[in-house]
């Protein structure tokens, strides 16, 4: 259960966020826009990936997913409907860059004009995400980011997006999870481009934090004031304090100490050894990478649990992670068997602001797919919305412990392409049947409407 703490509720007796609180939603590119080939849009690495046989479930790709790239205006619509505050969406990178490099495809930057200006009418502030995962291939087919001059394609193609939308774009983050890239991509192989090459994964890992402090620098020489990073943490459970530290030095600390102290972890330096001796890290790096940001988003979904078993091998996705095994939680599941454990929330956002002091945090994503079905025109989500409260009421709990927390944005607006899953997996509050292209928004939408109207619950 998440932290039950006796609030000094205010007048209507519910819990109440801070003035200002911004409330929002969140989606990706890829996994919503569609349009795979509209308008000069050039190949990504989920593109080559979701072609691959067997890597993405029945062979579903983004070709048209929710066909966002058309339908924005009614997507805004349903925004504006839900009173959401903000909007946060990444722009894909090869519809502005078909190649990685070079100048801008201007219908490529119109429809980010177009989607800005759609927002800035329904009052919806725009949160820009530059990288979520849909690396130009041609830039993988150079070695994608294992090659440091991807670091350097990224912070010009940050640049080109500043200077078309920074009238308009207050906040600016670079990545979504570093982790996922690196380690999803280049360790285990699950994600795009698909590589198990663990040697490489923590380069790219680097050179992924090298391209975000680059970008920064062009962000804030252009004038950008509010510019971050989304990080996706989990606070480990485990009965064996060594098993834990490991866990969390592979997940958190890998991202959280260059970003927010200009270092690496000494113990993740030391485990990683096995597999690289970091000569891949050149000199003013660092401070490169730790460049002041204005937000750290978090995106929470459950903590990690783990215990210490002597011989288990390493779990693909964290190299270095021998000795560790992942039990699971004993908590109720999601349908993507993730844990529901809304404490982790309030544990995460309090041990942020207690070790990395100073940078106010948003939620960037938190939610659960859960399978939905709809009846009678109408998605009584029942779990998803459950789900969403109990956070809520977590996240409400680390405010009151004096977390400097900004906002909150739900994942996701629209149910959407879920990477390896393809569309078979469902968080979205709006219900997307990808026959018709009909939005419905679920019972969990409509109850977040009301959150929103009141700020509070
Ligand atoms: C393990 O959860 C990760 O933090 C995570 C979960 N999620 C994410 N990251 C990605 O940012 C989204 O694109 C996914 O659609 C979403 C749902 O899977």
């Amino acid at each position: 259960m998440s932290a039950q703490k006796s609030y000094n509720l205010q007048d209507s007796g519910v819990l109440r966020f801070p003035e200002g609180f911004v409330w929002g939603a969140a989606t990706a590119a890829y996994q919503i826009e569609g349009a795979a080939r509209d308008d000069g849009r050039g190949p990504s690495i989920w593109d080559t990936f979701s072609r691959t046989p067997g890597k993405v479930h029945a062979g579903h790709t983004g070709d048209v997913a929710c066909d966002h790239y058309h339908r924005y205006p009614e997507d805004v619509r349903i925004m504006g409907d839900l009173g959401l505050h903000a909007y946060r969406f990444s722009i894909s990178w090869p519809r502005i860059q078909p190649d990685g490099a070079g100048p801008a495809n201007p219908r490529g930057l119109d429809f980010y004009d177009r989607l800005v200006d759609e927002l800035q009418g329904g009052g919806i502030t725009p949160i820009v995400t530059l990288y979520h995962w849909d690396l130009p291939q041609t830039l993988e087919d150079r070695g994608g980011w294992t090659n440091r001059e991807t670091a350097e394609r990224f912070a010009e193609y940050a640049a080109i997006m500043y200077s078309r939308l920074g009238d308009r774009v207050e906040t600016w983050t670079t990545l979504n999870e570093p982790w996922c890239s690196a380690f999803l991509g280049y360790a285990s192989g699950i994600h795009a481009p698909g590589r198990t090459e663990p040697e490489v994964s923590f380069a790219a890992a680097h050179h992924l934090l090298l391209g975000h402090g680059l970008a920064v620098q062009a962000l804030r020489a252009a004038g950008a004031s509010q510019i971050g990073i989304t990080l996706n943490l989990a606070p480990v459970l485990s009965d064996d304090a060594e098993a834990a530290s490991i866990v969390d030095g592979l997940q958190n600390r890998i991202f959280l100490d260059p970003v927010l102290r200009g270092e690496y972890p000494a113990d993740v330096v030391e485990r990683a050894g096995r597999f690289t001796d970091w000569s891949f890290v050149k000199d003013g790096d660092l401070e490169i990478i730790s460049q002041p940001i204005d937000l750290l988003g978090v995106n929470y979904y459950n903590p990690q649990t783990v215990t210490g078993r002597a011989g288990e091998p390493a779990n693909p996705v964290y190299p270095g992670s021998e000795g560790v095994a992942f039990p699971g939680a004993d908590a109720p599941k999601t349908a993507m068997g993730w844990p529901v454990q809304p404490f982790g929330l309030t544990d995460l956002l309090v041990r942020l602001s207690h070790d990395y002091p100073g940078t106010p945090l948003i939620i960037t994503e938190n939610g659960a797919a859960f399978d939905d079905v709809v009846e009678d025109g109408q998605v009584h989500d029942v779990g998803r919305l459950s789900y969403l409260d109990g956070h809520l009421r977590a996240a409400h709990a680390a405010i009151e412990a004096g977390v400097d927390l900004r906002g909150y944005l739900v994942w996701s607006l629209l149910d959407n392409f879920e990477w390896a899953e393809g569309y078979r997996k469902r968080f979205g509050v709006v219900h997307v049947d990808y026959n018709t292209q009909r939005r419905t928004p679920k019972d969990s939408a409509l109850w977040y409407r009301e959150v929103v109207r009141r700020n509070g619950l």
